[in-house]
């Protein structure tokens, strides 16, 4: 599912027109902008606040996401670059996240010359042009790096990006010094799926049944979930793609579904962001109509926080 922002953001052809001065190999690489703001533009501090106060009901991605960016920082001479795998149901929050982390390394955010988002089903819609969606994200790649170390790329639908394509960022996510004479190293990589959504949702429900807390549930409760649902599958993208057998992404994220409480907390922040006053009468209204599931319990929304933002344009 696309959502609005990325698809105001994305050129309506795979790349822009002036992809096409990229093609020259370096050293002879236009200039493109200097971001002077690079890794500098918040704190962790911020991200910490951030993620606190805008991301609801995702206490492990949190943990995981502060870790991982404040390492990485901190790092002045990383081996590799940082490469995040988030794995959740839909609407849970994987794209906000991702923005949310864009926006502390390039105040920009997605609209930032060195953020760069795909979605597998839009720009990579074709299997048989594989072989020149390979080339042209390897010289994407290639060239912004080249013009901002600290460039940011998300891979939205990882699970259905054809395995070519994996293997064409592979020699960037690895530990080479350089690769043709650039390095990768600050580079971040995104990548988002639903793969191990519905065995997250599992062992949500498992802990909801046994009346243990959701903020009780750890990363170690879910290693052997993402084990089964990521590692081992072979629909997953990932599996077969030699990224984990290679241990190239650096942390597995974890998305848990969302609750009835946690859609109200998104209706909230939505009204919030138009400067709506909170009225509490339309927030109860939004959620309510949302649906949820298992058809029994009902707890988990079925489109996580989604379509808040349209369902209270009707009211
Ligand atoms: N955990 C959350 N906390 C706060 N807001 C959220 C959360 N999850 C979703 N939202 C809101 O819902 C919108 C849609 O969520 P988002 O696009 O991040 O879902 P997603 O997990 O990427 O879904 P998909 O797998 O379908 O792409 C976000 O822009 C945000 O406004």
């Amino acid at each position: 599912m696309i959502t609005k922002i990325r698809a105001a953001n994305l050129p309506s052809s795979l790349f822009p027109p002036w992809f096409s001065s990229l093609l020259v190999p370096p050293p002879f690489f236009p200039a493109l902008p200097v971001d002077t703001s690079v890794g500098l533009s918040k704190s962790s501090q911020a991200l910490k606040l951030d993620l606190e106060e805008k991301l609801f009901g995702q206490h492990l991605a949190r943990e995981v996401i502060l870790k991982a960016l404040t390492g990485f920082r901190n790092n002045k001479n990383p081996k590799k670059p940082l490469t995040l795998s988030l794995h959740g149901w839909a609407g849970t929050g994987k794209n906000f996240v991702s923005q949310i982390v864009a926006k502390n390394l390039h105040p920009e955010g997605l609209k930032s010359n060195f953020v760069h988002l795909f979605v597998s089903t839009l720009h990579f819609p074709h299997e048989q042009k594989i072989k020149l969606y390979q080339e042209q994200l390897q010289k994407w790649i290639r060239g912004n790096v080249s013009s901002c170390a600290r460039s940011v790329f998300i891979f939205d639908e990882m699970d259905k990006l054809h395995r070519g394509l994996i293997d064409a960022i592979k020699p960037f996510l690895d530990y080479y010094e350089q690769v043709d004479g650039i390095s990768y190293r600050k580079a971040i990589f995104i990548f988002l799926s639903n793969a191990g959504g519905d065995l997250i949702t599992r062992m949500a429900l498992d802990f909801w049944k046994a009346g243990k807390k959701r903020e009780d549930i750890q990363l170690k409760d879910l290693e052997p979930v993402l084990s089964l649902g990521v590692f081992n599958n072979k629909n997953s993208g990932l599996w077969h793609s030699g990224l984990i057998d290679r241990s190239l992404i650096d942390y597995f994220v974890p998305f848990l579904p969302l609750e009835y409480k946690h859609v109200k907390m998104c209706v909230r922040a939505e009204m919030k962001s138009r400067g709506f006053t909170i009225d509490e009468e339309i927030v109860k209204r939004v959620a309510d109509e949302m649906t949820f599931f298992p058809k029994e319990e009902k707890i988990y929304s079925d489109k996580g926080c989604k379509t808040v933002q349209t369902r209270l344009d009707f009211h």
